[in-house]
């Protein structure tokens, strides 16, 4: 599932920037085109490309699930007013469902409406902020509101207002869409600590690993870890891997992404300084938590039951193309089958390793999509993945 980015990178403003987690403005006509050909490269390969808009839309037939859709996205955008509230209410309802849907995503400038009432002492004051509804800008990085664990899914608590806002489309997909209705939760987004889909990898049939990281809370992935072996479930084992909090390394997927059985794509500095820790089943409502002890190389060893995985550092050996890739997200590769992944082109020292590596690579323009920080990884959320 991809969200092909739209106006809401149009209303991005510098002085906003920080707060909706963005550091530059996208070109949205570039990165528009650049996202299709990432979307392309994926349809040749034979994936089906599904669209969060469209799921949401198809997940809004039911008259009383479209009213509760949009007055709950109201509620969450910060209107609370009730002359204000019947008047956003009103313009939603008299669009189509997909424009509608999109135009929740870009936020509404307050030139957009006209008939909004100020009744209390802050909307007085903040007469110079110009939207009625935030911008969601980061929704083209599918990876984070919800993620698949295998025949499950997760729905995020996540770790900034302005992302939370996000999972409501996740919300309605996974309890209205005639689909999708169905799967097991093993997350919800009402939950007490936050847990982001960039923090949860897949790594096989039977092990994940989660970061714990400025996203995710230690306490969130002790929760998911109880609720997903208290279901019928293949996985046996989550390694939990502390990384710094800091934007740069914000997701575990930032840092660490696999590339092959035995081949992962990393960030220099997390090879020797992690902490991690192995949480199994212990007994139905309890866990037996084990500290791991060597390095990220051993500890991925034993417990993939790998020999010889190797650890490809994203920029080689030199510090500053290490830095300066890993910023344009050098580690956040897609991989779509073993031994080939999507990746930006800009990246190309790490592109260049992964090539001698023996790596397939499948390069996508990416002047700005990068500007949101987050690469191909990021950009998808993979509904089903093939049993190899
Ligand atoms: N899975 C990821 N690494 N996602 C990157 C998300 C980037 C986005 N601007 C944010 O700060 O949330």
């Amino acid at each position: 599932m991809l969200h092909r980015p739209g106006r809401e990178l149009e209303n991005l403003m510098p002085e906003y920037l920080e707060r909706l987690l963005f550091d530059d403005i996208p070109y949205l006509k570039i990165a528009q085109k650049e996202h299709d050909e990432f979307a392309e490269i994926l349809k040749s390969k034979n994936v089906e490309v599904l669209y969060l808009e469209d799921l949401v839309v198809e997940s809004l037939s039911e008259k009383e699930v479209l009213n509760s859709f949009v007055e709950e996205f109201l509620y969450e955008a910060g209107i609370k007013e009730e002359f204000n509230i019947i008047a956003l209410k009103e313009y939603f309802l008299s669009l189509d469902k997909k424009e509608m849907v999109l135009q929740m995503m870009a936020g509404v400038r307050k030139s957009e409406i006209t008939n909004f009432e100020k009744v209390h002492l802050a909307e007085y004051l903040e007469s110079d902020y110009p939207f009625l509804i935030d911008p969601m800008p980061n929704l083209y990085f599918t990876r984070d509101p919800f993620a698949c664990v295998g025949d499950k899914v997760t729905i995020h608590r996540m770790n900034t207002h302005t992302r939370n806002r996000e999972t409501l489309f996740a919300k309605y997909i996974f309890n209205y869409h005639p689909k999708y209705e169905k799967i097991a939760h093993l997350y919800e987004r009402q939950e007490e600590f936050s847990i982001e889909g960039g923090d949860i990898l897949v790594l096989n049939d039977k092990v994940l690993a989660v970061g714990i990281s400025q996203r995710t809370d230690p306490n969130a992935i002790e929760k998911f870890a109880l609720n997903l072996f208290k279901t019928e479930t293949t996985f046996e084992k989550i390694i939990a891997i502390d990384i710094p909090k800091q934007r740069t390394f914000m997701h575990l997927d930032t840092v660490f992404t696999m590339v092959d059985y035995d081949k992962f794509v990393i960030h220099p500095n997390i090879e020797h300084t992690m902490k991690s820790f192995v949480l199994e089943k212990k007994d139905k409502n309890s866990l037996k938590i084990t500290p791991q002890i060597g390095t990220l190389k051993e500890i991925l060893e034993s417990n993939l039951k790998v020999n010889g995985i190797k650890l490809i550092k994203c920029g080689g050996d030199s510090v500053v193309d290490a830095a300066r890739e890993q910023w344009n997200d050098g580690s956040n590769t897609l991989c779509i089958a073993p031994g080939e992944v999507i990746v930006y082109s800009r990246n190309y020292v790490t592109n260049d390793i992964l090539d001698k590596e023996g790596i397939k690579l499948n390069i996508i323009s990416s002047s700005e999509l990068s500007r949101g920080r987050g690469g191909p990884r990021c950009m998808s959320m993979p509904f089903v993945r093939e049993k190899i």
